[in-house]
């Protein structure tokens, strides 16, 4: 498989995976894609089943990755899926078992790996990936990241300790939980630092961006990206789609739905990936928080991006992003994958006006019919309404984000626009957002035996200004020391 970025002329020669993995965004600026999706037929459907089934989700992993991974080793990649996908990292060979919840509604975990967030589901494999491509080049990585709260400590967890690795994560000045800011800035490790940065999410994204947009500064240091602006990011997500498939239904004629709480469009991209390839899933529906940026594009076909004081604080924090890297991936799609028409909406539009309309475009208006999404958001109050309802009829304890998506996923199957199975997302543990579950339900959710000492961790964390100059000038001292 090659790849190709979404803003790239077509001269440019397209990439291997391993030289995409390590690039992280293409120096166009734009986001790289493969340049098909592999087909499965039913044939194939079946036999990722009974793969899965008699072999778990390692197995699957493998099956899934090795057509979009063609310059690595077959008996290389499934061993570092299977050491990816371990009972000891995530408690079980199907890694992401699913709950039957009421409402005809199911729940698919992808919470169980080391930082209860279902980031780890990629972030475990992209630690694999990293590890054993810098063994064979002999190179090092200074990984650069942004997080609202869950891929940081995936990230640092997952690369905890891997030769050859630094991670510098920016994060969003007191803007993530005391569990979320405890799993992180507990880690003492010189090769793991953690940025407190003045401002939001997308601040700390766009810094990661212009960073990377310093060719001889990101040549120089070796700086890659762990975000899901990496493909191999959303590759591994894609993987639990077809495990939910095959647990909700695995009969290549019935077609399954998702609900999906959204941030960076990364997790729903996956599941879209998933089924351009052919798995039978009907409808995803993309469910944001009051930062509906996205939700506002599905109903009327308006991109509008805010500006970090028009961001919300909420109590879905993880989801208070307003610029969706990933979303241009999708408008590629959606366009026919006319990177000249990427160019235009997402360097000249959006870099001049903050916003680009598709609503008059006969692509916008097949959009659902051709891609089977759906959208809706929700309210703090949704939230605490959601989460007292799971609990109180399935005695289950969602955590914010999960209830954001169940909520819209309810809409969805009382209005009809939706049809059972319906997935809903679980995207992290409750422990992670005790105070809203504490709102919630006036109790404060367990924590698990492996989180009981985090909140007794110290702090290592720099404090830096919104300025992409004083994020390399640390990274100039910690490496050039
Ligand atoms: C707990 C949680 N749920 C949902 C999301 C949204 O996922 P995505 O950014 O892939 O849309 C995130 C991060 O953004 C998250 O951390
Ligand atoms: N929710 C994420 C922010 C989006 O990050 P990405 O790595 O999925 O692009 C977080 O918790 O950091």
């Amino acid at each position: 498989m090659r790849y190709i970025s979404t803003r790239g002329v077509p001269t440019d020669q397209p990439r291997t995976f391993t030289d995409i993995l390590l690039a992280g965004l293409a120096p166009d600026g734009g986001l790289y894609m493969p340049v098909e999706y592999p087909q499965v037929d039913a044939d194939t459907l079946l036999s990722w089943s009974k793969i899965f089934r008699e072999e778990g989700y390692a197995a699957l992993a493998f099956e899934v990755m090795r057509l979009y991974i063609d310059d690595i080793p077959e008996d290389d990649l499934r061993a570092m899926c299977q050491r990816a996908y371990s009972v000891e990292n995530f408690g079980s060979r199907e890694v992401s078992p699913m709950t039957q919840l009421s409402d005809h509604i199911w729940l698919l975990h992808l919470s169980n790996g080391p930082t209860a967030a279902f980031k780890d589901m990629a972030m475990q494999m992209l630690g694999q990936l990293f590890e054993y491509v810098l063994d064979k080049t002999a190179k090092e990585l200074n990984i650069l990241g942004a997080t609202s709260g869950d891929t940081g400590s995936s990230a640092e967890y997952a690369m905890l300790g891997k030769g050859g690795i630094r991670v510098f994560m920016l994060t969003p000045s007191g803007r993530m939980t005391p569990f979320q800011q405890a799993q992180m800035y507990g880690i003492d490790d010189p090769a793991i630092i953690n940025i407190a940065l003045d401002g939001v999410f997308d601040d700390c994204q766009d810094v990661v961006k212009a960073i990377s947009a310093d060719a001889d500064f990101k040549q120089r240091y070796s700086i890659g990206a762990v975000n899901s602006i990496n493909w191999a990011r959303l590759l591994a997500q894609v993987v639990y789609y077809v495990a939910a498939w095959i647990q909700a239904s695995g009969t290549p004629g019935n077609k399954v739905s998702f609900s999906v709480p959204t941030g960076n469009f990364g997790d729903v991209f996956a599941g879209h990936v998933a089924r351009s390839m052919g798995v039978p899933i009907d409808q995803l529906i993309v469910a944001t928080n009051e930062n509906n940026v996205l939700d506002e594009f599905y109903r009327t076909g308006i991109y509008r991006v805010r500006s970090s004081e028009q961001t919300f604080k909420t109590s879905s924090p993880s989801m208070d992003i307003s610029k969706a890297s990933n979303f241009e991936r999708f408008v590629f799609d959606l366009v026919g994958r006319d990177q000249a028409r990427v160019r235009e909406l997402f360097v000249d539009q959006l870099g001049t006006r903050g916003e680009f309309s598709l609503a008059d475009t006969r692509e916008f208006k097949d959009a659902r019919r051709k891609f089977g999404f759906l959208s809706g958001s929700s309210t703090h109050a949704d939230r605490i309404d959601s989460i007292q309802s799971v609990y109180r009829h399935d005695r289950v304890l969602i955590d914010p984000h999960t209830a954001d998506a169940w909520k819209v996923a309810r809409d969805a199957l009382r209005g009809g626009a939706v049809e059972q199975p319906l997935v809903v997302l679980e995207t992290a543990l409750a422990v992670k957002f005790s105070e809203t579950i504490e709102e919630a339900l006036g109790i404060m959710p367990e924590v698990p035996e492996r989180f009981a000492s985090v909140m007794d961790a110290g702090r290592h964390v720099v404090d830096l200004p919104n300025d992409p100059e004083a994020v390399k000038a640390l990274i100039r001292e910690v490496v050039d020391s």
